[in-house]
């Protein structure tokens, strides 16, 4: 299996601005460089599939044959026990056309009701796409509970509803470090450092 040499220029086909910010702090000591999506016009292609790692192949391979670089995508999203799992591979269609997490979070909270099963976590399925269709996949997970109501300013998406276990903060409530130590997207990209990145 092919892996990326250290010093590589990679695409971050990604347009979401908090997992941009996140995997800037998480590559910076990695040799590597990214450039993004959003940078090279690249158009965002629909994520049709049924699981993180399958939606993350579209986006990486989508990239990196419009750009001719290794693409490096991000699927990921909130699982919630109560809701069988829901919003999941739907967590930025559930904030509506305009991506609204306040929305979003709003809709998890009622239809989770008084259920007393608060056990909720986040899922982030990285894949690495090379322009002749090559792709390597790796996956994260973080568990946790939800809160009602939302706390904090920092971070993005669902963050203000979700503490991880061990921790009495919300995601929102702790530095882009702090989250990246124990968060979905940080234990994916160790992984992806680890398994798919020369050493
Ligand atoms: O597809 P890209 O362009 O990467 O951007 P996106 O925002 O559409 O990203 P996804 O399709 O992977 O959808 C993921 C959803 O899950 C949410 N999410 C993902 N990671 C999160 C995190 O670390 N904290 C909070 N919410 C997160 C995020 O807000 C999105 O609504
Ligand atoms: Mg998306």
């Amino acid at each position: 299996m092919r892996r990326l040499p250290r010093g590589s220029k990679i695409v971050l086909a990604s347009h979401n601005a908090g997992k941009l910010r996140e995997f800037s702090a998480l590559l910076a000591t990695s040799g590597i460089t990214v450039i993004s999506a959003g940078e090279l016009d690249l158009p965002e292609p629909e994520e049709t599939e049924e699981t993180f790692a399958g939606n993350a192949a579209i986006k990486a391979l989508a990239a990196a044959r419009a750009s001719g670089l290794p693409a490096l995508a991000d699927d990921s999203g909130f699982c919630v026990a109560a809701l069988n799992g829901q919003p999941g591979v739907y967590s930025a269609r559930w904030g509506g056309p305009t991506k609204d997490m306040t929305i979003a979070m709003e809709r998890v909270h009622a239809e989770t009701g008084d259920n007393p099963d608060r056990r909720a976590s986040f899922v982030a399925a990285l894949c690495l796409a090379w322009p002749d269709g090559e792709t390597r996949a790796v996956e994260g997970q973080c568990h946790g509970h939800t809160v009602w109501p939302p706390r904090g300013e920092l971070g993005h998406g669902y963050d203000p509803m979700f503490i991880p276990e061990g921790e009495n903060r919300t995601f929102a409530e702790m530095t882009d470090a702090e989250k990246n130590s124990v968060s979905h997207r940080g234990r994916a990209l160790a992984l992806f450092l680890s398994e798919c990145v020369e050493n």
